[in-house]
């Protein structure tokens, strides 16, 4: 919505202005980053604009805004249209030309970009894994019998059900800072983040412990920035494109064809993760689980499968294969089982 504008949040200070090069001369002489306003946010906009600026020497402002996911905190985002919510506001900054690019954790980046945008970048992945905090238990494994865990995502839902049916897994939602303080205010006995998050906004000593994959798999994207561009700025796609890391660009690609080829909506419990292995770190390894939205107990549905990947295709192959492999080991009759998307 046009009318989200809310201000210039921060304007770059002093640095070069960029020349006017022929051969890439569609090239803004300011760089506006559009960022959601949320601290986690913010710093990921800053990240970016830091490493634009030392790069390119690019003089780089951020213009920020308040998304509809942002306005919206009292019911479970997969009840009210999914993560787009987050995306969608600054992708209308960027059509209109008010920004250039939109910095994202990729893990709120819906499968399928609106006609017209691009992922130009994916910078090299934080930490991809789930934190444990909590001011009294180390672990999930040692919370007492039917202790209060906090988390409103359904993938966490169901792989903490799946491992501790007795726990009462309660709704919480917010930014970062507002989930600690519910924690803090002793509303749950322990809550699960992503540890990307809090180790960017330098909470990482909140982190009780760091879950292990194998106990809860990531989602597909967890702890990656990328950057979205309108397609038809081709100057810019190809500058960005150097800032990709390629391990992280093909990982992601693997997890974000699995839940591709699910559908693709943040109302399903699914997690998929992938990671570089082999003697030559060449084999890249996918995990994917598949949990059951009204019966969280139920057993997941769990794949993986390994392949040695080269380019975005064997990645988005091997994300596929696990998918259909996943539909074909009962995860069609999930599927068939979760709510409409409302
Ligand atoms: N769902 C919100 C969200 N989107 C990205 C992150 C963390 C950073 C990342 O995964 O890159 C978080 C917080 C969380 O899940 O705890």
């Amino acid at each position: 919505m046009a009318g989200q504008h809310k201000s210039m949040v921060h304007a770059g200070g002093g640095g070069p202005t960029l020349r006017d090069n022929p051969g890439m001369s569609t090239l803004p002489s300011t760089v506006v980053i559009a960022t959601r306003e949320s601290r986690l946010a913010l710093w990921q906009a800053e990240h970016v604009r830091a490493l634009l600026g030392q790069r390119f020497g690019w003089n780089v402002e951020l213009l920020g805004m308040t998304t509809r996911g942002d306005q919206i905190l009292d019911r479970a985002l997969s009840k009210v249209g999914g993560k787009g919510l987050f995306v969608k506001e600054l992708e209308v900054a960027l059509e209109e030309g008010r920004a250039h690019l939109a910095v994202h954790s990729l893990k709120d980046v819906p499968m399928e970009l609106p006609e017209g945008f691009v992922l130009a970048a994916v910078l090299e992945r934080e930490d991809p894994r789930d934190a444990w905090v909590s001011p009294r238990y180390a672990s999930v494994d040692e919370l007492p019998q039917g202790a209060r865990v906090g988390t409103s995502s359904l993938r966490r839902v169901v792989q903490i059900k799946a491992r501790r049916p007795d726990l009462d897994v309660q709704p919480l939602r917010g930014n970062l800072d507002t989930r600690l303080r519910k924690l803090d205010e002793g509303q749950y006995d322990g809550i699960v983040l992503a540890a990307a998050g809090l180790k960017r906004l330098g909470l990482a000593e909140r982190i009780r412990s760091v879950i292990d994959p194998q106990t809860m798999l990531p989602a597909a994207g967890q702890g990656a920035l990328g950057i979205e561009v309108r397609a038809d700025q081709t100057a810019l796609r190809e500058a960005l494109a150097t800032l990709t890391d390629a391990p992280t660009w093909l990982a992601v690609h693997a997890e974000r064809a699995v839940s591709r080829r699910l559908g693709g909506s943040c109302s399903m419990p699914l997690a998929a993760f992938a990671q570089w292995r082999g003697d030559r770190g060449d084999q890249l390894h996918i995990e994917a689980r598949l949990g059951h939205p009204a019966d969280a107990e139920r057993a997941l549905v769990v794949l993986s499968r390994s392949a040695a990947v080269t380019d975005t295709a064997g990645a988005d192959a091997l994300g596929v294969a696990v998918a259909e492999s996943l539909l074909a080991s009962g995860g069609q009759a999930l599927l068939d089982a979760l709510p409409a998307a409302t």
